[in-house]
Protein backbone atom coordinates (compact mmCIF):
# COMPACT_ATOMS: atom_id res chain seq x y z
CA UNK A 1 0.00 0.00 0.00
CA UNK A 2 2.67 2.35 -1.31
CA UNK A 3 0.39 5.12 -1.68
CA UNK A 4 -0.70 5.95 1.77
CA UNK A 5 2.70 6.91 2.76
CA UNK A 6 2.51 10.67 2.78
CA UNK A 7 4.56 13.22 1.41
CA UNK A 8 3.10 16.75 3.14
CA UNK A 9 1.95 17.37 6.23
CA UNK A 10 -0.94 19.42 6.67
CA UNK A 11 0.84 21.86 8.74
CA UNK A 12 3.43 22.63 5.61
CA UNK A 13 0.38 23.38 3.57
CA UNK A 14 -0.83 26.71 2.68
CA UNK A 15 -4.39 26.41 4.05
CA UNK A 16 -4.11 24.39 7.54
CA UNK A 17 -7.90 25.35 8.64
CA UNK A 18 -9.08 24.64 5.16
CA UNK A 19 -11.45 27.52 5.03
CA UNK A 20 -10.69 28.89 1.69
CA UNK A 21 -12.38 29.29 -1.49
CA UNK A 22 -12.16 25.49 -1.72
CA UNK A 23 -14.79 24.61 1.07
CA UNK A 24 -17.57 23.06 -0.46
CA UNK A 25 -15.34 21.96 -3.75
CA UNK A 26 -17.17 18.74 -5.09
CA UNK A 27 -15.77 17.13 -8.11
CA UNK A 28 -11.72 16.54 -8.52
CA UNK A 29 -10.22 18.06 -11.99
CA UNK A 30 -11.20 15.81 -15.00
CA UNK A 31 -8.02 13.82 -16.03
CA UNK A 32 -5.92 14.89 -12.81
CA UNK A 33 -3.00 13.09 -12.79
CA UNK A 34 -1.31 14.02 -9.67
CA UNK A 35 -3.01 11.43 -7.74
CA UNK A 36 -2.75 7.86 -8.93
CA UNK A 37 -6.13 5.91 -9.80
CA UNK A 38 -8.54 4.99 -6.69
CA UNK A 39 -7.37 1.41 -5.18
CA UNK A 40 -9.74 -1.12 -3.32
CA UNK A 41 -8.96 -1.68 0.05
CA UNK A 42 -10.41 -4.82 1.65
CA UNK A 43 -12.01 -5.54 5.23
CA UNK A 44 -12.41 -8.38 6.25
CA UNK A 45 -15.75 -9.53 7.61
CA UNK A 46 -16.08 -9.19 11.15
CA UNK A 47 -16.00 -12.72 11.86
CA UNK A 48 -14.60 -15.66 9.99
CA UNK A 49 -14.36 -19.48 10.14
CA UNK A 50 -12.08 -22.12 8.91
CA UNK A 51 -12.66 -21.76 5.06
CA UNK A 52 -11.63 -17.77 5.14
CA UNK A 53 -7.88 -17.88 4.05
CA UNK A 54 -9.25 -19.88 0.37
CA UNK A 55 -11.55 -16.87 0.26
CA UNK A 56 -9.45 -14.34 1.26
CA UNK A 57 -6.73 -15.56 -1.40
CA UNK A 58 -9.54 -16.25 -4.13
CA UNK A 59 -10.71 -12.20 -3.03
CA UNK A 60 -6.75 -11.30 -3.90
CA UNK A 61 -6.15 -13.16 -6.93
CA UNK A 62 -9.03 -11.72 -9.10
CA UNK A 63 -7.89 -8.34 -8.94
CA UNK A 64 -5.70 -5.46 -7.86
CA UNK A 65 -6.49 -4.63 -3.92
CA UNK A 66 -3.70 -2.40 -2.20
CA UNK A 67 -4.30 -3.44 1.25
CA UNK A 68 -6.19 -5.96 3.37
CA UNK A 69 -7.62 -5.07 6.61
CA UNK A 70 -8.01 -7.84 9.48
CA UNK A 71 -11.17 -6.65 11.78
CA UNK A 72 -12.09 -9.33 13.77
CA UNK A 73 -14.80 -7.88 15.96
CA UNK A 74 -15.67 -9.55 19.44
CA UNK A 75 -12.11 -11.51 19.84
CA UNK A 76 -9.49 -10.72 22.02
CA UNK A 77 -6.18 -10.08 20.53
CA UNK A 78 -4.67 -13.37 21.61
CA UNK A 79 -7.75 -14.66 19.86
CA UNK A 80 -6.71 -12.03 16.57
CA UNK A 81 -3.44 -13.49 16.86
CA UNK A 82 -3.82 -17.02 16.59
CA UNK A 83 -6.06 -16.44 13.28
CA UNK A 84 -3.89 -13.70 11.57
CA UNK A 85 -0.53 -16.00 10.17
CA UNK A 86 -2.07 -17.46 7.17
CA UNK A 87 -3.87 -14.43 6.03
CA UNK A 88 -0.74 -12.53 6.56
CA UNK A 89 1.07 -14.95 4.54
CA UNK A 90 -1.56 -15.04 1.70
CA UNK A 91 -1.48 -11.05 2.20
CA UNK A 92 2.26 -11.34 1.55
CA UNK A 93 2.18 -13.75 -1.47
CA UNK A 94 -0.14 -11.34 -3.29
CA UNK A 95 2.28 -8.00 -2.50
CA UNK A 96 -1.08 -6.84 -0.59
CA UNK A 97 -0.27 -4.71 2.91
CA UNK A 98 -1.82 -6.55 5.86
CA UNK A 99 -3.37 -3.81 8.45
CA UNK A 100 -4.72 -5.13 11.85
CA UNK A 101 -7.53 -2.88 13.09
CA UNK A 102 -7.96 -1.59 16.30
CA UNK A 103 -5.14 -2.67 18.06
CA UNK A 104 -1.27 -1.07 17.99
CA UNK A 105 -0.18 -3.83 20.08
CA UNK A 106 -1.34 -6.36 17.87
CA UNK A 107 0.09 -4.72 14.85
CA UNK A 108 3.44 -4.38 16.58
CA UNK A 109 3.42 -8.44 17.72
CA UNK A 110 2.30 -9.75 14.09
CA UNK A 111 4.44 -7.76 12.46
CA UNK A 112 1.88 -6.27 10.64
CA UNK A 113 2.16 -3.17 7.68
CA UNK A 114 -0.16 -0.63 9.75
CA UNK A 115 -2.80 -0.47 11.91
CA UNK A 116 -6.15 1.23 11.21
CA UNK A 117 -7.69 3.75 15.14
CA UNK A 118 -10.64 4.47 15.05
CA UNK A 119 -11.04 7.74 17.38
CA UNK A 120 -11.14 5.98 20.75
CA UNK A 121 -8.09 2.98 19.66
CA UNK A 122 -5.23 5.19 20.44
CA UNK A 123 -3.29 7.96 18.99
CA UNK A 124 -1.37 8.24 15.95
CA UNK A 125 1.94 9.15 17.78
CA UNK A 126 1.68 6.39 20.17
CA UNK A 127 1.27 3.96 16.81
CA UNK A 128 4.40 5.51 15.14
CA UNK A 129 6.42 5.40 18.20
CA UNK A 130 5.91 1.64 18.65
CA UNK A 131 5.38 0.63 14.69
CA UNK A 132 8.15 2.50 13.38
CA UNK A 133 8.33 4.91 10.35
CA UNK A 134 7.46 2.12 7.98
CA UNK A 135 4.19 1.73 9.19
CA UNK A 136 0.76 2.59 7.42
CA UNK A 137 -1.46 4.07 10.30
CA UNK A 138 -4.76 5.17 9.39
CA UNK A 139 -7.50 7.11 11.28
CA UNK A 140 -11.21 7.01 11.21
CA UNK A 141 -12.48 10.57 10.86
CA UNK A 142 -16.03 9.94 10.15
CA UNK A 143 -17.32 13.15 8.88
CA UNK A 144 -14.72 15.41 10.02
CA UNK A 145 -12.52 17.81 8.11
CA UNK A 146 -11.55 18.36 12.06
CA UNK A 147 -10.68 15.22 12.86
CA UNK A 148 -9.15 14.23 9.31
CA UNK A 149 -6.71 17.21 9.96
CA UNK A 150 -6.15 16.32 13.37
CA UNK A 151 -4.67 12.99 12.09
CA UNK A 152 -3.01 14.51 9.17
CA UNK A 153 -1.19 16.44 11.86
CA UNK A 154 -0.42 13.20 14.15
CA UNK A 155 1.28 11.58 11.46
CA UNK A 156 -1.31 9.44 9.90
CA UNK A 157 -0.76 7.63 6.40
CA UNK A 158 -4.25 7.86 5.60
CA UNK A 159 -7.02 9.49 6.87
CA UNK A 160 -10.77 7.83 6.52
CA UNK A 161 -14.26 9.25 5.94
CA UNK A 162 -17.05 7.24 6.34
CA UNK A 163 -20.30 5.87 6.40
CA UNK A 164 -21.20 7.53 2.66
CA UNK A 165 -23.89 4.46 2.92
CA UNK A 166 -26.30 2.45 4.78
CA UNK A 167 -24.13 -1.13 5.88
CA UNK A 168 -25.22 -3.94 7.75
CA UNK A 169 -21.35 -4.79 8.75
CA UNK A 170 -21.53 -2.21 11.57
CA UNK A 171 -23.46 0.47 13.14
CA UNK A 172 -22.55 3.73 11.79
CA UNK A 173 -23.94 7.35 13.22
CA UNK A 174 -22.28 9.76 10.32
CA UNK A 175 -22.74 10.15 6.95
CA UNK A 176 -20.75 12.27 5.18
CA UNK A 177 -21.13 14.26 1.55
CA UNK A 178 -18.59 12.82 -1.25
CA UNK A 179 -17.35 16.45 -1.49
CA UNK A 180 -15.59 15.65 1.49
CA UNK A 181 -13.45 13.36 -0.21
CA UNK A 182 -12.83 16.40 -2.93
CA UNK A 183 -11.71 18.82 -0.48
CA UNK A 184 -9.58 17.03 1.72
CA UNK A 185 -7.67 15.42 -1.69
CA UNK A 186 -7.43 19.17 -3.04
CA UNK A 187 -5.95 20.49 -0.26
CA UNK A 188 -3.95 17.16 1.62
CA UNK A 189 -1.76 15.03 -0.05
CA UNK A 190 -2.14 12.38 2.36
CA UNK A 191 -4.59 9.98 1.01
CA UNK A 192 -8.08 9.71 1.98
CA UNK A 193 -10.10 5.92 2.04
CA UNK A 194 -13.92 6.26 1.61
CA UNK A 195 -15.70 3.42 3.44
CA UNK A 196 -19.39 2.34 4.42
CA UNK A 197 -22.08 0.30 2.22
CA UNK A 198 -20.09 0.78 -0.77
CA UNK A 199 -20.68 -1.36 -3.44
CA UNK A 200 -19.69 -1.45 -6.56
CA UNK A 201 -22.91 0.00 -8.42
CA UNK A 202 -22.46 3.15 -5.90
CA UNK A 203 -19.25 3.56 -5.94
CA UNK A 204 -18.70 6.01 -9.05
CA UNK A 205 -19.18 9.58 -7.08
CA UNK A 206 -16.84 8.73 -4.43
CA UNK A 207 -14.01 7.75 -7.16
CA UNK A 208 -15.07 11.25 -9.05
CA UNK A 209 -15.48 13.06 -6.06
CA UNK A 210 -11.65 11.84 -4.68
CA UNK A 211 -11.52 8.71 -2.99
CA UNK A 212 -8.05 7.61 -2.95
CA UNK A 213 -8.51 3.98 -1.56
CA UNK A 214 -12.47 2.30 -1.05
CA UNK A 215 -12.78 0.12 1.84
CA UNK A 216 -15.29 -2.07 1.60
CA UNK A 217 -16.35 -5.69 3.74
CA UNK A 218 -19.78 -6.46 2.91
CA UNK A 219 -20.13 -6.15 -1.09
CA UNK A 220 -17.19 -8.52 -1.73
CA UNK A 221 -17.31 -11.11 1.32
CA UNK A 222 -21.78 -11.19 0.73
CA UNK A 223 -21.23 -10.66 -3.35
CA UNK A 224 -24.02 -13.48 -4.14
CA UNK A 225 -21.52 -14.98 -7.23
CA UNK A 226 -18.57 -14.85 -4.49
CA UNK A 227 -16.03 -12.55 -3.38
CA UNK A 228 -14.06 -13.47 -6.52
CA UNK A 229 -16.22 -11.66 -8.96
CA UNK A 230 -16.61 -9.07 -6.78
CA UNK A 231 -13.41 -7.90 -6.62
CA UNK A 232 -13.13 -8.51 -10.20
CA UNK A 233 -16.07 -6.00 -10.51
CA UNK A 234 -14.31 -3.10 -8.62
CA UNK A 235 -11.60 -4.02 -10.78
CA UNK A 236 -13.47 -2.75 -13.81
CA UNK A 237 -14.36 0.20 -12.23
CA UNK A 238 -11.25 1.67 -10.81
C1 LIG B 1 -10.44 1.99 6.57
C2 LIG B 1 -11.27 2.01 7.80
N1 LIG B 1 -12.02 3.11 8.06
C3 LIG B 1 -12.78 3.15 9.16
C4 LIG B 1 -12.79 2.09 10.04
C5 LIG B 1 -13.62 2.14 11.29
O1 LIG B 1 -12.79 2.16 12.45
P1 LIG B 1 -13.47 2.38 13.88
O2 LIG B 1 -14.16 3.68 13.87
O3 LIG B 1 -12.44 2.18 14.91
O4 LIG B 1 -14.53 1.22 13.98
P2 LIG B 1 -14.23 -0.35 14.01
O5 LIG B 1 -13.76 -0.76 12.67
O6 LIG B 1 -13.16 -0.60 15.03
O7 LIG B 1 -15.53 -0.97 14.36
C6 LIG B 1 -12.02 0.98 9.73
N2 LIG B 1 -11.99 -0.11 10.53
N3 LIG B 1 -11.26 0.96 8.62
C1 LIG C 1 -15.77 -0.80 9.53
C2 LIG C 1 -16.57 0.35 9.09
N1 LIG C 1 -16.29 1.63 9.48
C3 LIG C 1 -17.15 2.51 9.00
C4 LIG C 1 -17.09 3.95 9.27
O1 LIG C 1 -17.99 4.68 8.84
O2 LIG C 1 -16.12 4.37 9.90
S1 LIG C 1 -18.33 1.83 8.00
C5 LIG C 1 -17.68 0.29 8.25
C6 LIG C 1 -18.24 -0.95 7.62
C7 LIG C 1 -17.54 -1.27 6.31
O3 LIG C 1 -18.09 -2.44 5.79
P1 LIG C 1 -19.05 -2.44 4.52
O4 LIG C 1 -18.21 -2.26 3.32
O5 LIG C 1 -19.65 -3.84 4.56
O6 LIG C 1 -20.09 -1.40 4.71
MG1 LIG D 1 -11.72 0.58 15.86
Amino acid sequence: MERVMAETDPREQDDPTGLNALDGFADRFEGDDRRPPCQLYLISPPSIDAGFAERLDRALAAGPVAAFQLRLKGLDDHAVAALAPPLQAICAAHDVAFIVNDSIGLAKRLGADGVHLGQGDGDPRDARAVLGPGAQIGVTCHDSRHLAMEAGEAGADYVAFGAFYPTDTKETRHRPDPSILGWWSTLFEIPCVAIGGITPDNAAPLIAAGADFLAVSGAVWNDAEGEAAAVARFADLL
